[in-house]
């Protein structure tokens, strides 16, 4: 048994955790004006006196201010539509350490990713940074004196096309965030380091957007989820609205036994028996033996209170099947029609 099986009977918590000033932290992967901080902004707006939105410095971070409590919501990349799943946040949801037991998704937002290479236009000594970016849309600048570009891996695989065709062979140094990428590069007192980030970040650290545009595709679009915590046996939904099925979506994860020929069939079948689409599947490693996997799979439709509904009735019956499973969150679907 891997350890993952645990009652079902569970709600997101509605503990009122409120900043000292302001309102309920909702943390982020930060600093400010990476694309998690739009995504928390897309769900919390800054207008909105009821929400203090808190920068973190990774993904883990958030996660374990949302289990503890410090934080009422959290903010989290999930997967983005050419590069794929963002893996440090399945590999939290998968919990192999058990630290995150409480943790739920409680809705999504989507962002457009338009990524820009930011740098010095002159000699940071020379021209400190200001608040407004400068040297806007230049086409083909010189990039003759970078030696070194900072993002987050999941940007690289973003920008693979620009990448390999202006620089080529410059060492790349992975950030925990773009916004950090742009950070780092605003203090290097060189000159000769640039970051794949968001234009929002050349306004935030004084930085030029020497390029716009340098991800491969422009329906480039990255998916967030808003994660919350559940208390074991609380009752009760979000406050929201009682919405069609057909609007929400659900995450579930789950092992199998890999010996034994049908197993991932059967459990997937449970979903087709009672008529759940399956929207999304990923895996990655269990961390019990190698070559043993953990499933995750979003399906259409949201968890009931008590006993009745589909998706009740198919977490009963996947526990029969699987080895063992685990309920990570039902919330409003943002591209139902
Ligand atoms: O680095 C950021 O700005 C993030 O918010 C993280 C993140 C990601 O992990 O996918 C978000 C959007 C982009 O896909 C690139 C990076």
């Amino acid at each position: 048994m891997f350890g993952i099986t645990r009652t079902i009977e569970i709600d997101v918590q509605e503990t009122d955790i409120s900043a000292e000033e302001g309102g309920k932290v909702v943390a982020f992967l930060g600093p400010r004006a990476s694309y998690t901080h739009q995504a928390a902004l897309d769900t919390f707006p800054d207008n909105d006196s009821s929400y203090t939105l808190s920068p973190h410095t990774t993904i883990e971070d958030v996660f374990a201010a949302v289990q503890s409590g410090t934080a009422w919501r959290g903010v989290v990349p999930f997967e983005n539509s050419s590069n794929g799943s963002v893996v440090y946040t399945l590999d939290l949801f998968a919990d192999r350490a058990g630290q995150y037991p409480g943790i739920v998704v409680s809705g999504e937002a989507y962002v457009e990713v338009k990524h820009c290479l930011l740098g010095h236009t002159a000699s940071p000594s020379s021209s400190p940074p200001t608040a407004a970016a400068g040297l806007e849309n230049l086409a083909e600048p010189d990039l003759s004196h970078v030696k070194k570009i900072y993002s987050h891996p999941q940007a690289w695989g973003q920008c693979t096309r620009f990448l390999a065709s202006r620089l080529r062979g410059v060492e790349r140094i992975d950030t925990s965030s773009t916004s950090r990428a742009a950070e780092l590069v605003a203090g290097d007192a060189s000159g000769e380091a640039v970051a794949i980030s968001s234009r929002a970040a050349a306004g935030e650290f004084g930085l030029s957007v020497l390029r716009e545009g340098v991800e491969d595709r422009g329906d480039n679009v990255t998916r967030f989820f808003v994660i919350a915590k559940v208390d074991e046996g609380e009752a009760g939904k979000e406050g929201e609205e009682r919405k069609e099925d057909v609007g929400f979506k659900t995450l579930i994860s789950f092992t199998i036994d890999h010996k034994s020929p049908g197993a991932l069939a059967a459990s997937l079948n449970v979903f087709a028996k009672y008529g759940l689409n399956l929207t999304s599947i990923s895996t990655r490693p269990s961390g019990v033996e190698n070559w043993n996997y953990l499933f995750f799979v979003e399906i259409v439709g949201r968890r009931e209170e008590g006993d009745e509904g589909d998706v009740n009735m198919a977490l009963r019956d996947l526990e029969e099947v699987c080895r063992g499973c685990r309920w990570l969150g039902s919330w409003e679907n943002r591209l139902a029609g």
